[in-house]
């Protein structure tokens, strides 16, 4: 499901002491089927951005489609259920969120509340329970009774028991440990192909949006500075220090491996991408700069 913004401007507490202007004439495209990342230094607006994805927010003045419904300034809180409905927002930390006796009745809340039978929502509770790799057998515990990171993906799983169709995730690996952070990024790369979703991740990780993301979003200052492919956002390091973002490790390392005479067109974005371009490379450049060749 596409979503769209056309000349957005967001304010907290409008008219008060404490108006804030945190969006300013946003203009972006998240294509269908993207694993968008949306990036860019604190405060730049990220989060308030995010929350007009499904309407938590709405603009104070422009439009922002998401799939067939146009969200205005003036659109009513009222039928906006279908609409949360297609968009899953897993916010920071939604382990905090658990509140259930049960694993199996937190996952089933969700899809009860939009009309599902108990029977029915448990029944998606124990799928969901798989799809987020935790054991059947977990259904019946407390969720506090789990790991973090199993508590995390249960509170995932309540999520997309509702069978969004855009996935949007709030810094979904803060606070785990390099392990935890990886198995819960291959999950999500795992669960966009199988569930045919739409992937917004906000990150402050640029390892993550080189990973795994097609299309990138910069923000600054509550602007929209540039978007385009990673490749396109991490080609120019000058620019990203400029807004106080880094680069990814592989990236940064190529660099500095260029500053010792190798050369790298284009830029490595990956760890394969960089093992790649070495194997080419390192036999000149370990004899003393000559053109490796094969006899
Ligand atoms: N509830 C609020 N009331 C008033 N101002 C707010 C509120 N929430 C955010 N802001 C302000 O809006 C601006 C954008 O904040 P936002 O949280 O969207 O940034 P962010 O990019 O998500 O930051 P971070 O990376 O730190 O989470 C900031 O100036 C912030 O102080």
């Amino acid at each position: 499901m596409a979503i769209e913004f056309k000349q957005v401007d967001f304010t907290y507490q409008p008219g008060t002491p404490f108006e804030t202007k945190a969006l300013t004439d946003i203009n972006l495209t998240i294509p269908d089927g993207s694993y968008t990342a949306l990036i860019g230094h604190t405060g730049s607006g990220k989060s308030t951005l995010l929350q007009h994805l499904d309407a938590l927010l709405k603009p104070t003045s422009g439009t922002v489609t998401i799939g067939d419904r146009v969200i205005t300034p003036t659109t009513s809180n009222k039928d906006l259920k279908s609409l949360r409905q297609h968009v899953g927002i897993v916010f920071q930390f939604p382990e905090s969120q658990l509140f259930e006796e049960t694993v199996a009745k937190d996952i089933a809340f969700g899809p009860q509340n939009f009309g599902a039978s108990e029977a029915d929502a448990l029944k998606t509770a124990a799928k969901m329970l798989t799809l987020v790799g935790l054991d059947a057998n977990l259904l019946g515990r407390s969720p506090f009774d789990l790991s973090g990171g199993q508590m995390r993906r249960v509170a995932i799983a309540g999520v997309l028991a509702m069978q969004p169709k855009v996935l949007v995730l709030d810094e979904p690996t803060a606070g785990l440990d390099p392990q935890g952070r990886l198995e819960m990024m291959e999950m999500f790369a795992k669960l966009r192909h199988e569930q045919n979703l739409t992937v917004v991740l906000v990150t402050h990780q640029m390892d993550d949006v080189a990973n795994y993301a097609d299309h990138v979003i910069v923000m600054d200052q509550g602007r929209v500075v540039k978007t385009g492919a990673p490749r396109e956002i991490f080609k120019d390091p000058q620019w990203l220090v400029d807004h106080q973002l880094g680069l990814p490790k592989t990236t940064a390392f190529a660099q500095q491996l260029m500053a010792k005479g190798l050369t790298f067109d284009p830029m490595p974005l990956t760890e394969d991408e960089l093992a790649a371009d070495l194997v080419q490379q390192l036999p000149a450049s370990a004899f003393g700069g000559a053109q490796a060749n094969d006899d």
